[in-house]
């Protein structure tokens, strides 16, 4: 392949700091390689002497790889790697930690599992309770946000520092140390040791980091510290793709760095290679609203292709076939599964897709694991109920419901192994309003024995008061209760085509092991369709590319409130577009769950 001249003006830069703006599609990879082979084919710079630099392990092997086969050779003393490895590698150094030292994700969620479950705190959820502290913790850590200066979203302030407290006593006594950890002790190390902040300079005189636009504040700090004084820092990076500031990313920084850096060369890979003309046109279009951001023009390569199709659908069942439809027509023209790719913005999107494509038996792989929408906790207490009604009188099964709502019934006396609700009231003899609700519970369960799926669903909701009780436990929460409805809404919808319980559970253990064996087996499978998160489909590339459910509410998601939120949602729809290299399909609902749509604002 014949390298642009910006391409190559990038691959030839020799010293001091620089960064390159790249557009989607612009050959940022193959920059990095062929810059990398630059330097230790025709500058004679040692490999050993070259870091490059990425976020995950998958695109730090992809590289390494590329630039195995650009160079005709089978190893490499050139260090690529994730941050995460490099720090590892600096800290193993310094105190002869171990791979052992460092805590998996697993490790790190026991540790904090074993402080939580004992406290009794009226969590629905331990698992997403879990993820939700985890991620504040990790927040407090990577942006050194003093303790006492924090403030805790989704937990009261008190509990998050007694957890934050203990679990860093708990990871200290194991011996462990997390990924931010691994940062922080970084920084701290190379701060506070010239002598050994020396030794890693003259070893890494020369870094080149990818996907520059997701580096957080410590990993730009330690960078700048080890590229210091010479800094040839070569950095490479899209601005209008930096889609994780979820997770601590500062796009300001690579805003800033002509800052940081006034002697920095700055360089533009402005041609698009990849997409049509008529999408780099839409991408364009759409990511000019955004105000915080590198003004460029992207250069168009390719000529206009087959037409950016905007579709209609009534419903998400609709909108599935329609998808199905379009890849069985494509396949017909010689087309494979694995030209086709579905991008949605979160992973509760890909559901009723997923469940349609299982049904049609086309062959598809999901980039990221699928929550179980049968094992959310609220799925499992209306699954209780319905199991109750239809004769599981069992003491776990009543557990799940019998407070849900409010009945005033203690746990002490549900002792036997099946529930007898006479013996209940007996119990409470002289507790008449507790008798009253056990009356009506016993009702409404004849009731439900009676009713089809869709049905039950509803009367669960409305009739018997669940819905109330999500309500009451979301403001205990601080949640949203609109969050915990779209659970029953999509467990409405999923449990409509059934006649019965029976058939509805059948489906549902169907399902659950299609997800198992994906979850086990997805990533190795050949020739599917490819689901993916917006997040997910970052730095891919498909000949067609559906995006579904563009709408408001969805894309930009509901939550995103402030200015510079809604910028962040219109870069992950522009990553989105970007991603065709043939022909894209814009998918816009009217409904879900009955509930009428409106088309996403970034359409206009
Ligand atoms: N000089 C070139 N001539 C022809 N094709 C090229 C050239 N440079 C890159 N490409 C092709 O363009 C496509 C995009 O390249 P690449 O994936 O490296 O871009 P990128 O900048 O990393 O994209 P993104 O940031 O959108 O993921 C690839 O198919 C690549 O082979």
């Amino acid at each position: 392949m014949a390298l642009s001249k910006a391409q190559k003006e990038a691959v030839m830069h020799r010293e001091g700091p620089a960064i390159v703006l790249a557009g989607p599609g612009s050959g940022k990879t193959t920059v990095i390689t062929e810059r990398t082979k630059y330097l230790t084919q025709q500058c004679g710079i040692p490999p050993i002497h070259i870091l490059v630099v990425t976020f995950t392990k998958a695109a730090a092997m992809e590289m390494q790889k590329r630039f195995l086969a650009l160079t005709d050779s089978r190893q490499t003393q050139v260090r690529f790697g994730t941050f995460h490895s490099l720090f590892f590698e600096i800290l193993k150094h310094a105190y002869h930690y171990t791979a052992a030292n460092i805590a998996s994700e697993e490790e790190k969620y026991r540790i904090l599992r074993e402080i939580i479950s004992p406290m009794d705190i009226g969590i629905e959820d331990e698992a997403e309770f879990l993820h939700d502290t985890a991620r504040e913790i990790s927040r407090v850590k990577n942006e050194r946000i003093p303790l006492e200066h924090y403030y805790a979203a989704g937990v009261p302030q008190e509990l998050f520092r007694k957890i934050y407290g203990s679990y860093c006593r708990g990871m200290e006594r194991a011996g462990k140390l997390d990924y931010d950890d691994l940062m922080v002790y970084t920084w701290e190390l190379l701060s506070a040791r010239p002598d050994i902040l020396e030794g890693w300079r003259k070893r890494f005189r020369y870094i080149l980091v990818d996907e520059f636009q997701d580096i957080n504040r410590l990993q730009y700090d330690i960078i700048k510290l080890l590229a210091a004084p010479e800094n040839n820092l070569f950095v490479v990076g899209d601005d209008d793709q930096s889609i994780y500031r979820f997770r601590g990313a500062k796009p300001e920084i690579m805003l800033n760095f002509p800052k940081d850096y006034p002697q920095a060369r700055q360089l533009l890979l402005d041609r698009n290679f990849r997409c049509p003309g008529n999408v780099c046109d839409l991408a364009a279009r759409v990511i000019s609203r955004n105000t915080v951001r590198y003004e460029k023009k992207i250069e168009k390569v390719k000529a206009d292709g087959l037409p950016v199709e905007k579709l209609l659908f009534r419903n998400q069942e609709q909108e599935s076939l329609g998808i199905i439809q379009r890849i069985r027509q494509g396949l017909a023209q010689g087309r494979r599964y694995e030209d086709f790719a579905v991008l949605y913005r979160s992973n509760t999107d890909a559901g009723v897709l997923s469940q349609k494509l299982l049904e049609y038996n086309v062959p598809f792989k999901m980039r990221d694991t699928l929550p179980n929408l049968f094992e959310h906790w609220i799925s499992r207490q209306v699954i209780a109920y319905l199991k109750l009604a239809h004769g599981d009188y069992s003491c776990a099964n009543v557990l799940k419901i019998i407070n849900r709502p409010k009945r005033y019934i203690e746990r002490s006396c549900l002792d036997t192994q099946q529930v007898d609700f006479e013996r209940l009231r007996m119990y409470y003899e002289d507790k008449y309003w507790v008798i009253r609700r056990i009356d009506k519970l016993e009702q409404d369960l004849a009731a439900l024995a009676r009713m089809q799926p869709y049905a039950a669903v509803q009367y669960i909701r409305h009739g018997i008061g669940y819905e109330q009780y999500l309500e009451e436990y979301a403001e205990y929460r601080k949640i949203k209760a609109e969050d915990l409805y779209e659970v029953l809404d999509r467990l409405a919808q999923s449990a409509k085509g059934y006649e019965t319980c029976e058939a509805w559970f059948a489906y549902m253990e169907e399902y659950s092991e299609m997800l198992k064996e994906q979850a086990k087996n997805g990533a190795q499978k050949q020739d599917c369709v490819t689901l993916t998160t917006l997040h997910s489909a970052k730095g891919l590339e498909f000949p067609f590319v559906f995006l579904i459910d563009v709408n408001e509410g969805i894309i930009p998601y509901k939550k995103a409130l402030l200015a510079s939120d809604v910028e962040e949602e219109r870069r992950m729809f522009y990553v989105g577009i970007t991603r065709a290299s043939e022909q894209l399909t814009i998918c816009v609902l009217k409904e879900k769950y009955g509930k009428s749509l409106k088309p996403s604002p970034f359409l206009l």
